[in-house]
């Protein structure tokens, strides 16, 4: 039969409504739901996983004691005070998630133009940082370094007549990620945006004898509307002027994706991320494909937010979409999800899927 993806050439005319109609059986050699028939042979010819090994919690991080704030268009997340952190931290070692990953909430208070609350070597991520490792040697944390959570303006990088200024920008975040380094963080996860800025931190980091110090890029980050639950949860989205399209990547755009990529790697990234996730799934198979690194892939807030939010409302099986998704992103070649879903996740997967 001459088929290749399309309707065999013999199909072409044949008489359709005839074949649909008869109460004989159709003269099929090939039959592809055969391999669906029962749950043992769908787990025989599964082509992809997900397992706990694939999770990165991200957690938001308050100032207080015995917190937790909900976050509102984040149902089921909320800010977690230091001790809090520490007690989702123990949640996530139990599950066996490898890495969690730590977000402020500042102060506004503590928030101005340069962003200095990034380099206090006691701000909130600091203080989180040290707790959990205190108590929980074994799981990874990963520290976010960009300016946005501590600048009264919701930016990335320090402003200057409107624009962010690149190099300036990295010299502090080049600090940033020393103090916390020193703190104790495992994996520094620039998600700024700035050009460069992998070879500044990589370099300062081998300086300053943190040569294990892992770092994971967030090398192709799109301008995307799916970041607003995230601005809600760490306080910039009514403060940001503007938007952040001078450094964050258009949504139209894939081979630049690895040109970015490549860059960072060369660099000196030891792990490469895309995001946001689902509306980006191409973008993590090229990166994959093309480079054969370490590929993350952030569920981001938004896409959270829709799957939590239409499961709250009974518009959709939430522990479904949840694990479809997640394997959506192993299928299109992630070796790793920072994800909302995580705690839920491994639960499920603890259960037996
Ligand atoms: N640079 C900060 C940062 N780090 C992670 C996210 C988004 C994560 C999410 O939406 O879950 C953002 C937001 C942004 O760039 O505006
Ligand atoms: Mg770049």
């Amino acid at each position: 039969m001459a088929i290749k993806f399309g309707r065999p050439i013999e199909m072409r005319d044949a008489p359709r409504r005839q074949a649909a109609l008869a109460s004989t059986p159709l003269d099929l050699a090939i039959r592809p739901r055969r391999n669906r028939k029962a749950e043992w042979a769908r787990r025989l010819v599964r082509e992809n996983v997900l397992t706990t090994d694939d999770l990165i919690w991200p957690m938001f991080v308050v100032d207080g004691h015995n917190t937790r704030a909900p976050v509102v268009s984040m149902p089921g997340v909320d800010r977690l005070s230091v001790d809090q952190a520490v007690r989702d931290a123990e949640r996530a070692a139990k599950l066996n998630i490898p890495c969690i990953a730590l977000f402020p909430y500042t102060e506004p208070s503590l928030r101005d133009e340069h962003g200095s609350e990034a380099l206090n070597p006691n701000n909130l991520v600091c203080q989180s940082v040290r707790a959990i490792k205190k108590e929980f040697p074994e799981i990874g944390v990963l520290c976010d370094v960009a300016l946005d959570p501590f600048t009264s303006h919701g930016h990335d990088g320090l402003i200057e007549d409107g624009r962010i200024l690149n190099d300036e920008t990295v010299a502090v975040l080049v600090k940033q990620a020393l103090v916390q380094a020193e703190a104790g963080c495992d994996v520094i996860a620039p998600s700024d945006m700035m050009d460069g800025r992998v070879g500044a931190i990589r370099q300062a980091l081998d300086e300053a004898g943190f040569l294990d110090v892992q770092i994971m890029s967030y090398a192709a980050k799109y301008a995307s509307a799916f970041y607003g639950p995230f601005r809600d949860a760490i306080g910039s989205a009514k403060t940001l002027t503007g938007d952040k399209r001078t450094y964050q990547m258009d949504s139209a755009n894939s081979d630049e994706a690895l040109r970015e990529v490549e860059l960072d790697i060369a660099e000196g990234a030891d792990m490469v991320m895309v995001k946001p996730g689902m509306p980006y799934l191409d973008v993590v198979r090229r990166v994959k494909d093309t480079f054969a690194m370490p590929t993350f892939v952030y569920q981001v807030s938004g896409e959270y937010a829709m799957i939590a939010g239409a499961a709250a409302n009974g518009w959709i099986d939430g522990d479904h979409a949840m694990m479809e998704s997640l394997l959506g992103f192993k299928r299109a070649g992630a070796d790793g999800i920072l994800t909302y879903f995580a705690p839920k996740a491994a639960e499920k997967l603890k259960a037996g899927g």
